[in-house]
């Protein structure tokens, strides 16, 4: 469903994704680890079309994306979670939803992301929806981002580590949502520090070293590698 090419990418001078090739299948959950200064974020803004790449090719389904705005990208059906969830501080939880609303284009027989979906996803973002994005708690500001991203009706979910400052009860239960938009068909790529979380919901792991993708396997063949975990994750 999303195929990159041999994606090579800098900021300015500063050489960051160094031939960069993987893909990800309809309906599955790919992580994408590493250490700090790896190259994650770079990826999912390179797919995003928030960096542009000077070489290689992404394609999702049948369109590359290389040149397209992330307007253009996310009308094709790639929503972002951001790193850090970016809430619109000034809004309240309802308008944090409602401004990025948009109808699912086709009748595929999959959920069609509304408001009344969202809040019984998160019936907490319901008791909370006159409230403003920074008056909730981390974890109920990674719902909010979620549901933010759902509620554009996506194909592909990107997320930037969605377990980001959050306490092990909370990545817990995000961890189960992750599980449950899996099952409603959605095909997600995830960067993660957070192993236990990406071995939970992922069907293949990647793992990024500066700016090459170094390992991949299941997230079985994660936990027995102990070698691998030392060398690039620093466990
Ligand atoms: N806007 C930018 N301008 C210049 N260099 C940048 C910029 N953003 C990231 N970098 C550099 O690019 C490299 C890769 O950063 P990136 O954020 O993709 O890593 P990451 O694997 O996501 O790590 P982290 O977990 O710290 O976010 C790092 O060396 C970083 O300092």
């Amino acid at each position: 469903m999303l195929e990159l090419q041999d994606v090579h990418s800098y900021y300015g001078t500063s050489y960051i994704l160094q031939g960069v090739t993987f893909s990800v299948s309809e309906g599955k959950c790919v992580a994408l680890l590493g250490r700090n200064g790896a190259g994650k974020t770079t990826t999912i803004h390179t797919i995003a079309g928030l960096h542009k790449s000077k070489r290689g090719s992404i394609r999702f389904k049948d369109k590359q994306l290389q040149s397209l705005s992330p307007h253009q990208i996310s009308h094709l059906g790639i929503g972002l979670v951001p790193q850090g969830r970016r809430i619109f501080s000034s809004l309240t939880v309802k308008e944090n939803l409602t401004m990025s609303a948009r109808k699912r284009k086709a009748n595929d027989g999959r959920i069609n992301w509304g408001l009344e979906k969202i809040y019984e996803l998160f019936p907490v973002l319901k008791e909370r929806e006159k409230n403003l994005g920074t008056q909730l708690s981390g974890g109920q500001q990674q719902m909010l981002a979620i549901g933010r991203a759902l509620m554009t009706n996506p194909e592909f979910l990107l997320m930037d580590e969605p377990s980001e400052g959050l306490a092990p009860v909370i990545i817990d239960q995000v961890g189960d949502i992750i599980i449950k938009l899996k099952e409603t068909g959605l095909s997600i790529l995830m960067v993660e520090q957070n192993i236990a979380l990406a071995c939970k919901v992922a069907d293949e792991i990647l793992i990024m070293n500066k700016g090459k993708i170094v390992w991949n396997g299941t997230p079985d063949g994660l936990m027995k590698n102990e070698e691998i975990q030392h060398k690039y994750l620093g466990v």
